[in-house]
This record gives C-alpha cells, sequence and structure tokens, in this order.
C-alpha cells in the first residue's frame, strides 16, 4: 500500500461521520510522503550544489579522507598496543608512544570533522537561500489562474515545508552518504584482509541489519508523518476557530466546534502514542542485532585464538572496526528514508518551478507610455474553463476620465472585466486596447503600474497608518501623505486617534471601523495615482454619514482618470458617468441612470429590488 493511501485510510471514524469534515483541512496533494528515487530529478536537485561545489567539495573530499583513515587507523594502533607493546615486548615507552599516537589522531579526526561540518553547512545554506528565492520569485510571477486551482495554504507548504526538509539533506545527507560509503568499503577490506573467515561471518548479520534500518525506519517516518498531518488539521481548526470566533459565537456553535476539535485531538494523541512505540521497538532491535554479530565474532574468534590463527589484540582490533561497521549501515538505511522524502519535496517544488505563467508579456512588448484613458473592450470572449465562457461577446467603450459602473446579479461577470483591464488572465477572443493599443501588445509592469485598484476587502497590513498609506507610493513624503488622507477626508478621524498617522493598527485594521478602512485604502490608491482606477465596492452596508463622506472621498478619487467601479451603493450608480447592466456574462443595458430607469429593464428592477430590501 503506497503511503498515500495509507494516509487516506486512516482517517477517523468521528470525523468521517460529519460530512466534508475529512477533507476540510487537508491539502489533499501535500498528503504524498515519499516518491521512488528519480535520478533525472535528484540530478536537477544537485545541480543547485554545482556552483558552490567546485571550490568546497575538494576541500570536503580532503576532510572526510582524512576523517575516515584517522578513523579507521584507531583500532589497527590498539592491536599493536595489546600484542606488541603490552604482550610481546612489555614497552612501557612503545605503550606511550601508541597511546600519544591515538590521541593525536583522534584530534585531527576532530579538526576535520568540524572543518566538514562547517563546509557543507555552507553550501547546504546556499542551495536552500537559492531554492527558496527561485520558488519565490517564481510564485510571484504566476498568474491568478494557478492561485484559483490552489489553496494558498499549499502554496504555503512548499516555500516552507518542502524546502525545509531539503535543509536537511544538503547540509548533512549527501556527505554522510558519501563518508559512509567510503568507510563501509574501507572497513570491509580491512577486515577481509586481516582475516577473512572471521570478516565473512561478521558480515552475515549485515543483510538483517541493513533491512531492519530501512524497513522498520520507514514504518517509523510514516508514522510520524501521520502524526504531523494530524497535527496540522489541529493547527488548521485552530486558526480557522480563531479566525471565525465572531461567526461561531454569534450562531452559538461553540459546543459543536469543541467537538470537532476533540476528535481530532484525540486522534492525534493516538497517533503519537503509536508512533512512538514504533520508535522505541528501533533501537533495541538494532543492539539485539549488534549483539548477535558480536556473539558470532567472540564465539569464532575465541575459536582462532586457540588454533593460533589469530592474536588478542587482532580480535580487539577487529571488534572496534565491527563497531565502527555498524553505525554507517544503519545511516545509509536513514539516508534512504531521508532521500525518499526529499524526492516527495523536491517533486513538488519544481512542479512549481515549471508552471509558467499563463499571462506574459509577449517577446518584444513595449512599454505603454502614460496612459489616457480610452479603453475598449471589442467583441471580448473570456472562459476560466474552456467550454464556459464568462464573458460572451462585450463591446464597451470608455473615453478617457469617464467613470463606468458594472452592476448586474452575483455571478454575471462584473470582477471578471475588471480582471481583464489589468490583464489577470488573457482573454480567449476578441481585443482588449487602452488608448488604441492592444494591452497584450505591451510589458505587464507598464501596464499594471498605471492601474490602481481598490478592492471590496480593503486590506490594512500591520504597521501604522501613515505606512498603510504609504503603501500606495513608497517614496511619498510625510506631508503627500496627509494630503492624501486630508483629500479624502481622512484626516481628521486619523488625528483623533490616539496616536495620530503614527497610531499602530493590528493586522488587517481590525480596530478600524469599515467605512474607515475604506478611506485609507482611497488614501492609499490616491497616493498611488493611477492613470485608470479599478474598484470592487464594499457591500457591507454603512451609516448616511460615512456614506456621504465615502461619495465625497469617491469623487476626488476618481477626478481626471477612467474607473471601472462595480457598484452596489445606489448613491455610488447613480454619479456613474456610464452605467453597464450585465447578465450571464453579457451587456444587456447601457446607459446613465435616469436613461436605464426609464427603460424599465433588469437596471430598474435591481434598483426598485435595493429599495424594497431598505
Ligand atoms: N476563478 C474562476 N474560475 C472559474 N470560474 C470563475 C472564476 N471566477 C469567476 N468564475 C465564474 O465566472 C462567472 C462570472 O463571475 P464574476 O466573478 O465575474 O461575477 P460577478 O458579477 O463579479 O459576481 P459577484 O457580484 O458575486 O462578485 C461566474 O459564473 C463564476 O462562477
Amino acid at each position: 500500500m503506497s503511503t498515500q493511501t495509507e494516509l487516506a485510510g486512516k482517517q477517523e471514524p468521528g470525523l468521517k461521520k460529519k460530512q466534508g469534515l475529512s477533507d476540510r483541512f487537508v491539502y489533499k496533494d501535500d498528503d504524498a510522503i515519499d516518491k521512488a528515487f528519480d535520478w533525472r530529478q535528484f540530478r536537477r536537485l544537485f545541480s543547485y550544489m554545482r556552483p558552490y561545489a567546485k571550490q568546497l567539495l575538494p576541500l570536503i573530499i580532503l576532510m572526510m579522507i582524512l576523517g575516515t583513515i584517522t578513523k579507521l587507523t584507531v583500532p589497527y594502533l590498539t592491536s599493536l598496543a595489546i600484542d606488541k607493546a603490552i604482550v610481546k615486548e612489555g614497552s612501557l615507552k612503545l605503550l606511550y608512544l601508541i597511546t600519544a599516537s591515538v590521541i593525536l589522531l583522534y584530534l585531527i579526526q576532530w579538526a576535520a570533522s568540524a572543518y566538514r561540518i562547517k563546509f557543507t553547512n555552507i553550501i547546504g545554506q546556499k542551495v536552500i537561500y537559492d531554492l527558496r528565492s527561485d520558488l519565490f520569485r517564481h510564485i510571484q510571477k504566476l498568474s491568478f489562474n494557478f492561485y484559483d486551482k490552489r489553496p494558498a495554504g499549499s502554496v504555503l507548504v512548499r516555500v516552507t515545508n518542502d524546502v525545509n526538509s531539503l535543509q536537511d539533506l544538503f547540509t548533512n545527507g549527501v556527505v554522510n552518504l558519501m563518508i559512509d560509503c567510503v568507510q563501509l568499503v574501507g572497513i570491509v577490506i580491512i577486515l577481509l584482509m586481516v582475516n577473512w573467515k572471521l570478516g565473512l561471518a561478521v558480515m552475515i548479520t549485515v543483510p538483517i541489519m541493513f533491512f531492519i534500518s530501512t524497513k522498520l525506519r520507514q514504518t517509523i517516518r510514516i508514522a510520524w508523518q501521520v502524526v504531523r498531518t494530524k497535527n496540522s488539521r489541529i493547527n488548521s481548526h485552530l486558526n480557522e476557530s480563531i479566525q471565525g470566533i465572531r461567526v461561531t459565537q454569534a450562531y452559538t456553535q461553540e459546543q459543536e466546534n469543541m467537538n470537532y476539535f476533540d476528535v481530532m485531538n484525540k486522534d492525534s494523541k493516538k497517533s503519537w502514542d503509536k508512533a512512538s512505540a514504533m520508535n522505541q521497538m528501533f533501537g533495541p532491535l538494532i543492539e539485539i542485532t549488534g549483539g548477535i554479530g558480536s556473539f558470532i565474532l567472540f564465539w569464532l574468534g575465541a575459536y582462532l585464538i586457540q588454533s593460533g590463527e589469530i592474536t588478542i589484540g587482532l580480535l580487539v582490533a577487529f571488534s572496534n572496526y565491527v563497531g565502527n561497521f555498524w553505525d554507517p549501515i544503519n545511516r545509509l538505511g536513514q539516508m534512504y528514508n531521508q532521500l525518499l522524502v526529499a524526492m516527495a519535496s523536491s517533486e513538488r517544488i519544481f512542479e512549481f518551478i515549471d508552471e509558467q505563467p499563463s499571462v506574459t508579456d509577449k517577446p518584444g512588448a513595449k512599454p505603454i507610455p502614460t496612459i489616457n484613458g480610452n479603453i475598449q473592450f471589442d467583441h471580448v470572449v473570456f472562459e476560466y474553463e474552456k467550454g464556459r465562457a464568462a464573458l460572451k461577446g462585450i463591446n464597451l467603450q470608455v473615453q478617457a476620465g469617464q467613470s463606468v459602473a458594472l452592476v448586474g446579479h452575483t455571478g454575471s461577470g462584473k470582477s471578471t472585466i475588471i480582471n481583464l483591464v489589468s490583464r489577470f488572465y488573457d482573454i480567449t477572443q476578441g481585443r482588449i486596447t487602452i488608448d488604441g493599443v492592444d494591452i497584450r501588445d505591451v510589458t505587464l509592469q507598464s501596464l499594471r503600474s498605471q492601474i490602481g485598484i481598490v478592492l471590496q476587502d480593503t486590506f490594512i497590513f500591520s504597521g501604522t497608518i501613515r505606512d498603510n498609506i504609504r503603501f500606495g507610493r513608497l517614496d511619498a513624503t510625510d506631508e503627500e501623505v496627509e494630503a492624501a488622507a486630508k483629500a479624502v477626508d481622512a484626516h481628521d478621524f486619523i488625528t483623533q486617534m490616539p496616536g495620530g498617522y503614527e497610531t499602530e493598527v493590528e493586522e488587517r485594521g481590525s480596530a478600524l471601523s469599515m467605512g474607515q478602512r475604506q478611506l485609507l485604502s482611497f488614501a492609499r490608491a490616491l497616493l498611488a495615482n493611477p492613470r485608470i482606477l479599478i474598484l470592487d465596492e464594499a457591500t457591507a452596508s454603512i451609516d448616511t454619514e460615512t456614506e456621504l463622506k465615502i461619495q465625497e472621498a469617491l469623487k476626488v478619487l476618481l477626478q481626471g482618470r477612467s474607473s471601472f467601479i462595480v457598484a452596489h451603493r445606489l448613491s455610488t450608480i447613480r454619479h456613474a458617468d456610464h452605467i453597464v447592466v450585465l447578465d450571464h456574462g453579457e451587456i444587456k443595458e447601457e446607459g446613465n441612470h435616469d436613461q436605464l430607469m426609464k427603460h424599465q429593464g433588469i437596471y430598474s428592477g435591481l434598483i426598485e429590488a435595493q429599495f424594497r430590501f431598505l
């Protein structure tokens, strides 16, 4: 059974009962724990090491050889001390000399290991830095349709967990693998050279040890991964519960949430107990196998000493070599597991890096000059998914400086139109031009830098009010920031706050009212001074006074620039120069408020419905 199915099969019965809950907190594709070894991918992963390996690898290899030679010489010197210095010659001088040499060898071994770790850490950290930067740079360029299909958490996991899981491989894994291989080969040669019978006898236990080490570790690793998955569900639930605490309390769902949490919590504990029990089995099993090896060694060794084939010193040296032999075998098993995890992580990372942004600059694209603001949709058809048109042949003409209100039922295509102006998606058919230039022929940077977007969910970052307004143009002076705030009538409420412009606002501006947040985002947009403004108006109802304030601010904001407003408030719609009524991806009515009211069509129906609702 693959690890993935194993995990999927371990869904908790309590959770299953609650429809959809078991799926609620996990990103399916992030469940993959390991992948078969893929040589091509392995090479690609290690190409990240190439720029640094040239300078540092020779040094690392030198330290590795030095460390291995010194390590393998010590047992030989021990046998010399027993056989020659003690048994044969009884020479204290020789014993001192050998002891001094062993100490010196240990010192060299320690220094070689310290430098080797230092150099490998340098390579490891540089590789991880490059990989993380590549990934981050790339995901920033990916188009909207990529994010449409992916939950933000899944992207986050790539940049954090998956990159971190490679860290160990690059810093220790690879070099340890080389050292272990060199050491193993060295020990096998020495054992067979010293006494092939004893050597072969000891090696009988090797396959058993290797099997235990690899298989058991794999089972333990999966068990811990199950623990991690369960814990990440707990964390996601915790996160959702905190974020949605107001809704939970408003609907008195605290107990229900507690029940969910309890099932998850119990389940996490159960999986932890299981993983921990397996972990505890590992040490004794390895020790028992090692013990069997030692038994064979001493049993056969005693026989060979009696028959005069080997000396006591040689048997002691042999036992030392065998002691050094289990460590690399054990680590190779560990390394194998680490490699499989790294394969899964690197596959997910490369899947992202290979994803091409669907909206890019065309070869030879030129920057668009300062935008005047004449925007034209010419028979625009757009499909998010093939065969399902969200816009069906839109023809629309916006004059420079005009404000256009987009109205229509939910799902009629309003947000789609505003996404297309900034070229967040490429249209399926037709053409969108700005000042007569097809927006696909100009650079994205030059286009988007002249378009300002104010979204419904105004994003307030943690920081001061001043920082939040300045986000519109980072090089704006304090005076410019305040002028923008004054222009949209936000200055008064800001100065009434305890720290004025320096008041720290919590993340997402939770201490600010909806209207205040909106005014701040207007000030931010005004400071950016875009040539085209796109505004997704907030739907929440606010008091009449704030509404008036927002309308006044909006007038300032819209002055001298073309704008598209997804309008929900009657006051905004009424003031727009042009109103476009959308229905199922088509423009059904166009004109100003009075013309459309007279027409007695969809628009007048929508407005009347709004009044009825009020
Ligand atoms: N990312 C997407 N992937 C697939 N289909 C989408 C996507 N975004 C919107 N759609 C579909 O396109 C159509 C138009 O959606 P759009 O968001 O433009 O509507 P809207 O008029 O802005 O609605 P609302 O007023 O509810 O925001 C809808 O049928 C919607 O389901």
